[in-house]
């Protein structure tokens, strides 16, 4: 645009912040040049050579009610209907009025005495600059209404300038543009987009520009204390409605209008539909939106209960019960993940409508760089050989003061000096706190006495030691206000820099390649709270600032973590589930799941927390890659029983894979098509893959001796193949089920050559020929990995076929099969590709396995031990 310098874009922000037409603010700064009063005295005065549009529905009115003519905020009118006081009319509460479902009716005015004098005082905070120019006038609010007002084809300028003025960003990714043109349109919307990728500001943005109110359901109270408080930062009203006692005047005054988004929690909106529906009809509710709202599913890893009783959203704000409103109020629905029967699930459930527009982004977070360790998590002692190189990281920078262990040995199992304490402003996890060691100092005099009382006893022995979730009521406070402050002018105290907003470009792959991993702060994800505390206190002993957090902490505790994580006081957080979602910080820099998730949504939600900054961040599974992951105890129906194992399921063949790109089986696990070849930065893609072994021989006998026992359903799911084989003896012991461990020494007893494999090794090749369509599960129950195998009819078919050909089985031996050659060979699991290597050789093969029988303990002892027992031989 010729003639408009810098100092005119403020102007023509201003303008369009003030709700004039882009066009008209254009023709005005051309005509005037970078004069805000000018350019309004010459919008309002009528000098528009070419007035735009025509204004689609509102009228404007005098107090009294009287037509002053139509509005002048987003369609500029003709230039004979403006008059001077009509920035008064630009700045009209058009709430209140009756709204006829036909758009030819014209929305009836409202006036000036109808609109709490409440709201105008909020709007004076949220629009400092108005009000300062009019105090002596009476304050009315601009109004942009999707539904009453055009707001125009060029809402993206307008968007933008609120976008630059209240966040310091320049522009809209693209999914935020197809998620706002679904609801300028009225469309309900359902949001699939990459942890850390902005779906806020889908949400957040309907709020300033129609200066209605946006209800957000959120299901923590962390989460909408954390958003609030960023919102005020950026000059925007809002409040939080927790689900304990509230104080009824914050929930008075967001019933009144008083703030420009509500959060709320689910179980709260369930008995506010009333006052929200006389909201709806005063100040006006703009979007309803429900964030993370995976928890909506049965299918989904955090399932909530009252999310599902959010369909009463549609049934509550729709055209036909509310007679004032001209359409249903919108839905938007955001997530960053939702698998494909999750997001069927959501739309159901929430009764959004057939229309809904899906916005999907890549979920690919190309700056993330998977890995998978063995570890035995669940024992202290693994602790100095895990966590050696972290507190080395944090106690060489020197950042934590007095270094108190100069050297950690990466291998050392040593924990004796783990007396220091970790200290939270005042706040000490005691080492008291931790019942299992009896080695601590319990006169350390850091420990402060009172906070110790509320921490030491009932939270470390509360017999319920996990968090299935966190509650709406994780916060200290049930509801908190926060008035916009103007936003901050300098921007430049922000990042500078634009986050890299998925889908990643391979320029963005080929740039964090070349990246360092910053400093910055560490999330260590355990499954129970006895471990945040085992963890946090083991690292402060080397000096390191860590904290625990766990549900059964006391909420001000909880809270002051939080804060002081978010003002980088902390380096690391060990952390249950209750600490994560949704959290916005920028530079964490590790993600440390300590332990098995449950889910792989739960981990990549987790994951997601870590490098918000679009910079390169790790995020490391350490599992014990030797035994099978349990469930977590929590109260589930069969149907999400069945449902709990199978993402159980899914995740530990996440943790076994060594040939596919992690970021692959992540993003492909959430139904997206990864159109990458590789991210590069995995263990994976970095280290290879290892060598491809043939192990026709095995899987041969192996299906063979299933095949042998399992004759009656064999026959039943193909009668066609010849039985003559079995014999009645073998049919009868077919009866009975046999589990993977029982096979296994039908293998050894078979075969003097494979005397010396063990259960672990097998387990992998289980797995792999379940994969290829060889093996099913047989038991009705549900396992984590095949325990009860069954032939399938492929199965039969490569028994049939294969045993007597030259034809190859070539496999990845997955992390449980290298993890069970180690020992001997004292090789550490890392190095996959080492060990893959030679294995391809029948002969190397055939000595390494000979080795391990040598150290096999004798078949009568192992016969006579538990099943745990039997994993003498894995260890490291
Ligand atoms: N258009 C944009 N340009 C630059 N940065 C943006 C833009 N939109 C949002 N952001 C920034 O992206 C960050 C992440 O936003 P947000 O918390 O909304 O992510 P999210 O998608 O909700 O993630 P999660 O799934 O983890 O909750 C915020 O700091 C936000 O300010
Ligand atoms: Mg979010």
């Amino acid at each position: 645009m010729s003639g408009v310098d810098s100092s005119s874009d403020e102007v023509i922000a201003k303008l369009i912040d003030m709700g004039f037409e882009n066009s008209a603010i254009m023709e005005a700064v051309e005509a005037i040049g970078p004069s805000l009063h000018g350019a309004i005295e010459y919008i309002l005065n009528g000098s528009l050579r070419n007035p735009i549009g025509k204004s689609s529905s509102s009228i404007c009115s005098t107090s009294d009610g009287k037509t002053l003519g139509k509005r002048t905020l987003l369609s500029a009118s003709s230039p004979g209907v403006m008059r001077q006081s009509s920035l008064l009319d630009h700045c009209q509460f058009t709430t209140r009025y009756k709204r006829g479902k036909s758009k030819a009716v014209a929305d009836l005015p409202v006036s000036l005495s109808m609109v709490p004098s409440s709201i105008v005082e909020e709007h004076k905070e949220s629009c400092p600059e108005m009000h300062c120019r009019h105090e002596n006038k009476p304050e009315f609010l601009p109004v942009w209404c999707p539904g009453e007002v055009d707001i125009g084809s060029d809402w993206e300028v307008k968007v933008n300038s609120l976008l630059k003025k209240h966040f310091g960003y320049s522009s809209l990714k693209n999914f935020q543009k197809e998620a706002l043109s679904a609801w300028l349109t009225h469309q309900d919307c359902l949001v699939l987009a990459a942890t850390g990728s902005g779906k806020s500001l889908c949400f957040q943005i309907p709020a300033l520009l129609t200066r209605k109110v946006v209800v957000v359901i959120s299901p923590l109270i962390s989460l909408m204390h954390d958003q609030c408080s960023k919102l005020s930062r950026h000059g925007i009203s809002a409040c939080f409605l927790g689900s304990g006692q509230p104080d009824s005047t914050i929930e008075q005054k967001a019933m009144r209008g008083m703030y420009s988004i509500i959060y709320v929690c689910p179980e709260t909106i369930l008995r506010l539909i009333k006052p929200l529906q006389r909201l709806a009809e005063s100040r006006g509710i703009a979007l309803f939106a429900v964030d993370e709202v995976h928890c909506v599913s049965k299918w989904g890893h955090d399932f909530r209960p009252d999310y599902r009783r959010l369909s009463l959203l549609r049934e509550n704000f729709n055209a036909n019960n509310l007679s004032f409103l001209n359409f249903d109020i919108p839905l938007m629905a955001l997530t960053a993940t939702a698998t494909i029967q999750v997001r069927e699930d959501i739309l159901k459930s929430l009764f959004m409508s057939k229309e809904t527009k899906i916005v999907l982004t890549s979920l690919f977070r190309s700056n993330l760089r998977f890995s998978v360790k063995h570890s035995k998590t669940s024992l202290q002692s693994s602790y100095g050989k895990d966590f050696g190189q972290l507190i080395d990281i944090y106690v060489r920078k020197g950042k934590t003061g007095e270094k108190k262990k100069p050297n950690i040995l990466p291998d050392s199992d040593d924990q004796s000096d783990t007396s220091a304490c970790s200290s939270i402003s005042g706040y000490t996890i005691s080492p008291k706190y931790d019942h299992e060691d009896g080695d601590m100092d319990a006169d350390d005099d850091e420990v402060h006495s009172t906070m110790e009382k509320e921490m030491s006893v009932e939270y470390l022995e509360n017999e319920n030691d996990v968090d299935i979730f966190q509650t709406a009521d994780d916060g200290d406070v049930a509801c908190g206000e926060f008035s916009g402050h103007s936003p901050p002018q300098a921007w430049d105290v922000f990042p500078s820099f634009e986050r890299t907003g998925p889908p990643n470009k391979p320029e963005e792959i080929k740039r964090i390649l070349q990246e360092p991993l910053e400093d910055g702060p560490t999330i260590i994800y355990v499954p129970t709270r006895k471990e945040t505390l085992s963890i946090a206190k083991y690292l402060s002993g080397f000096g390191v600032k860590a904290a625990a957090y766990n549900a059964s902490l006391p909420n001000s505790y909880l809270r002051q973590v939080h804060k002081e994580f978010h003002e980088d006081k902390l380096e690391v957080v060990v952390a249950t589930i209750a600490f994560g979602m949704g959290i916005d910080k920028l530079n964490v820099r590790r993600i440390i799941h300590y332990g098995w998730p449950q889910s792989l949504e739960a981990y990549y939600q987790e994951a997601g927390r870590a490098g918000r900054d679009g910079k390169l961040a790790d995020c490391v599974l350490y599992a014990n890659l030797s035994s099978i992951p349990t469930l977590l105890p929590s109260r589930r129906g069969e149907d999400q029983t069945k449902q709990a194992y199978k993402m159980l399921s899914d995740c530990y063949r996440y943790g076994m894979n060594t040939s596919c790109c992690r970021a692959k089986l992540l993003v492909e696990y959430f139904g997206e098509d990864f159109s990458y070849d590789k991210c590069q930065l995995c263990d994976v893609c970095v280290d290879g893959p290892p060598e491809m072994q043939n192990l026709k021989e095995e899987a041969i006998i192996l299906m063979q001796v299933i095949a042998t026992y399992n004759v009656p359903s064999c026959l039943a799911a193909n009668g066609s193949y010849d039985d003559g084989i079995y014999s009645d003896i073998e049919k009868q012991k077919s009866m009975e089920k046999l589990n993977l461990r029982m096979f296994v020494s039908k293998i050894r007893e078979q075969s003097q050559k494979f005397l010396a494999t063990d259960l672990l090794w097998w387990r992998g090749l289980v797995r792999t020929m379940e994969n290829r369509g060889y093996i099913r599960e047989g038991d009705e129950k549900n396992h984590v990995q095949v325990k009860f195998p069954e032939p399938t009819k492929r199965g039969i078919e490569f028994l049939e076929t294969g045993s007597g050909t030259e034809q190859c089985f070539y496999v990845y031996p997955e992390a449980d099969m290298l993890l069970s050659t180690t020992r001997s060979k004292c090789k550490s699991y890392s190095t996959f590709s080492e060990w893959g290597k030679g294995w391809a050789d029948p002969e190397i093969r055939r000595q390494r396995l000979q080795d391990m029988g040598t150290k096999r303990k004798p078949r009568k002892l192992r016969k006579s031990k538990s099943r745990k027992s039997t994993r003498w031989r894995i260890k490291h």
